[in-house]
Order: structure tokens, then C-alpha cells, then sequence
């Protein structure tokens, strides 16, 4: 018989490189799949860490296998400082994403890094990681992988909006889940307030202080992403060759240029949730503390816009990596054919034992 009750630590390390998203979780497995958030903490890199992920992506092979090694001890160690700390007992597995280095999901070929077997000899604790390797095998994109947690831990939104570096969205269309990205939020506020030596637009206080620019607004949305149709990613490629242009000429005064930009980015999102009265909308990513972007959102959509907890804004996705974990022990499907692409739904994740 399935075991029902499982604590796990949920690990991630996103692309912003701010640092590792650890989360000490319970699932229990009964008619409903509930869970609960027992401890987080964002474990952030050193300037050596961050240099080394970023510069990464152009190393030899031979300079990756290094790499790889040096980061899974790095990793361990961040994780027993963390056990050891907070005194986390009885944890069923470690749940890992790892760092991604490399994904060419074309080429069949996708590299989270701290993914090696050390990583269960170094901590003592049975490890399942490496979540994305086979559904790029099957075809898929191995990404995203949380629609699947958004759809089974969230079952009362009708959607799950993410504001990080890009706003992605998933939601429930003839009972096939689908996600996508909708346009880019933090990559493009944080260029700008760091133009005024800030790290970020701080409960939006910078937008709340510049003017509209109409002109700006109606050409933003006029970008023909906007009206491609779903599924469909955006990367940083996209910001630079058709955002940061039409940008360029309002830089003179950038509190209007965020002000514009962050009321671009709530138009659009309320354009995907528009649907009908009444639809509910879980809301988390750093930018769910975008006081100017939530505040507009609420103004322009009928729509509820839900805040859920500070711990459940920041660790989503750590708690979802360590349900991902849960559902692999369990042999159960992880990852829907309907968000990678791939063949079939199928259940992914390497599993070491100590
Ligand atoms: N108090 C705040 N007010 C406004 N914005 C905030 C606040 N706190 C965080 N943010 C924004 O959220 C960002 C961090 O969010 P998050 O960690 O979700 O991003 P991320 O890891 O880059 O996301 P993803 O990998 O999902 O794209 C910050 O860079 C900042 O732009
Ligand atoms: C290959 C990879 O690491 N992709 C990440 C990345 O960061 C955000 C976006 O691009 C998303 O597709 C994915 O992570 C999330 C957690 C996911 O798989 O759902």
C-alpha cells in the first residue's frame, strides 16, 4: 500500500540567481491532497556562486562536470546547514530542481546542475531530483513543471498567476491544463529602478509617482505576442528586441516610463482573466508585493485577485518541486503532456538512496 503522510524539503534554484528556495513540506494523501508549509527560507548565493552559475552556460564539458560536482557538495552542505539549523526531523527525501545551466529541449538536451548521486551520500537522505531530463527525452519542453502542482494543491482558482522576472499563467481549458507566459514583468521594472539605484520598485512606489503615458501604453500592446495564441514562452531575447526599443525614448523620465509599463502589464493580464465575473486568481511571485501592479489589477479586472501567504508568494515553486518529489515516490504522473508537450503525462525524477 502507498504510504499517505510524506515530509519532504522542497529545493529550488531559479533563474535570478537571488539564491536557493528551500521549504520543509507535508503532503497528506487522503481524498484531497492538502499540504502544509512547515518552514522556508531563502538561502542566498555568494558573489563567487553567482559569478560561477551565470558564467556557466559557456563552459567546456569538462569544466561542467567540475561544476557539477563542486555544486552539489555546495548544495549539500547549504541543505544540512539548513536541517541542522531549524532541526528538521523524520524528512522522507530531499525534492531538488537543481540550477538549469543548459535547455535545448530541440536537441533533446536539457542540464540542471547539483543533480549527482553525492547529493544523497552527502546529506544521508534519499533524493529525487533531475525532474526535467525525461520529458525532454519524450519529446517535451521540460518546462513548466509546476502547472501540474497548480492544478492538484490550487484545484479552487480557475488560475494561478506567477509574477517573476515574466508573468506566466496556468489555467484549466477542457479539462486539459495549459500555461503559458504573458508578457515580462520584474526583468523589465528592475532594469529601470536600478537606473535610479534601486534594486526594485519597492511596493511600486516608483510607478505610483510617474505619470500615464497613453501613447507608450496603446504601443506596448500593440506587440504581436500579445495576440499569438497560447501555448507560447518569452524570453529575454524578446524584451531586448521588442520591448527595450519602444522603452528608449521615455527614459528621460522613468517614474512614467514604470508608472506606464506596470499599468502594460496588468491591461494584459487582465485581458487573459477577463473572461466572466467571479473568477478567482491565486497570485504569487515577488511582484504579488507590487502594491501599484496589484492595486490596477484589482481597479481594471473583474476578477478576484487572491494574496496568499508571504511563505506560500515566495516558496510556490520550492513546494511544488518537493510535491513533484511526493508524486514520484508515490509513482504517480508529475508532468502533463498538455504544458511540456511531450508524449505522454508520465511520472519524472531520478531517485538516489543514501
Ligand atoms: N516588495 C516588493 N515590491 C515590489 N516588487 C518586489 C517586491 N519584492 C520582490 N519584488 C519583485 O519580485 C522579484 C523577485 O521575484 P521572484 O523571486 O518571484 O522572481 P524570479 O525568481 O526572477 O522569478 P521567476 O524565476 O519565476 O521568473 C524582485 O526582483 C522584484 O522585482
Ligand atoms: C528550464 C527551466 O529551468 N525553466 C524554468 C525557468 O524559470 C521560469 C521558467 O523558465 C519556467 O519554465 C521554468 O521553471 C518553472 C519553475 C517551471 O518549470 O514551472
Amino acid at each position: 500500500m502507498k504510504k499517505s503522510d510524506y515530509k519532504l524539503l522542497g529545493v529550488m534554484s531559479g533563474t535570478s540567481l537571488d539564491g536557493i528556495d528551500v521549504a520543509v513540506v507535508e503532503f497528506s494523501f487522503h481524498e484531497k491532497i492538502n499540504y502544509k508549509i512547515l518552514k522556508a527560507e531563502t538561502i542566498q548565493y555568494t558573489p563567487y556562486w553567482k559569478k560561477k552559475l551565470s558564467e556557466a552556460i559557456n563552459f567546456s564539458e569538462a569544466d561542467l562536470q567540475e561544476l557539477n560536482l563542486e555544486y552539489t557538495s555546495y548544495l549539500a552542505e547549504v541543505l544540512n546547514n539548513f536541517i541542522e539549523k531549524n532541526k528538521v526531523e523524520g524528512l522522507d527525501a530531499i525534492c531538488s530542481h537543481g540550477h538549469t545551466i543548459k535547455h535545448e529541449p530541440q536537441k533533446r538536451y536539457t542540464l540542471q546542475i547539483g543533480n549527482y548521486r553525492q547529493l544523497a551520500e552527502l546529506t544521508g537522505h534519499t533524493v529525487v531530483c533531475d525532474f526535467r531530463v525525461q520529458d525532454v527525452e519524450l519529446g517535451g519542453q521540460g518546462a513548466p513543471l509546476v502547472p501540474i502542482g497548480d492544478r492538484l494543491l490550487f484545484p479552487e482558482f480557475d488560475f494561478c498567476l506567477n509574477l517573476g522576472g515574466f508573468a506566466n499563467i496556468s489555467t484549466e481549458v477542457n479539462n486539459q491544463r495549459i500555461a503559458y507566459d504573458i508578457c515580462a514583468v520584474n526583468t523589465v521594472l528592475n532594469f529601470y529602478a536600478q537606473k535610479l539605484d534601486m534594486e526594485y520598485d519597492e511596493g511600486g512606489k516608483i510607478a505610483a509617482s510617474g505619470e500615464f503615458k497613453e501613447e507608450l501604453f496603446n504601443e506596448l500592446n500593440r506587440l504581436s505576442f500579445y495576440s499569438e495564441k497560447p501555448p507560447k514562452s518569452l524570453g529575454m531575447e524578446w524584451v531586448n528586441s521588442e520591448v527595450f526599443p519602444l522603452l528608449k525614448q521615455y527614459e528621460d523620465h522613468i517614474p512614467s516610463l514604470i508608472h506606464t509599463y506596470s499599468k502594460h502589464v496588468a491591461f494584459q493580464i487582465s485581458e487573459v482573466v477577463k473572461y466572466s465575473e467571479g473568477v478567482k486568481v491565486l497570485v504569487t511571485g515577488g511582484g504579488a508585493f507590487n502594491d501599484f501592479l496589484i492595486d490596477e489589477l484589482k481597479k481594471i479586472s473583474n476578477a478576484e485577485f487572491v494574496l496568499p501567504s508571504e511563505a506560500l508568494i515566495n516558496f510556490k515553486e520550492a513546494l511544488i518541486f518537493a510535491f513533484l518529489g511526493a508524486l514520484r515516490l508515490r509513482g504517480e504522473n508529475n508532468v502533463l503532456k498538455s504544458v511540456t508537450g511531450a508524449e505522454k503525462d508520465h511520472s519524472s525524477g531520478r531517485i538516489y538512496n543514501p
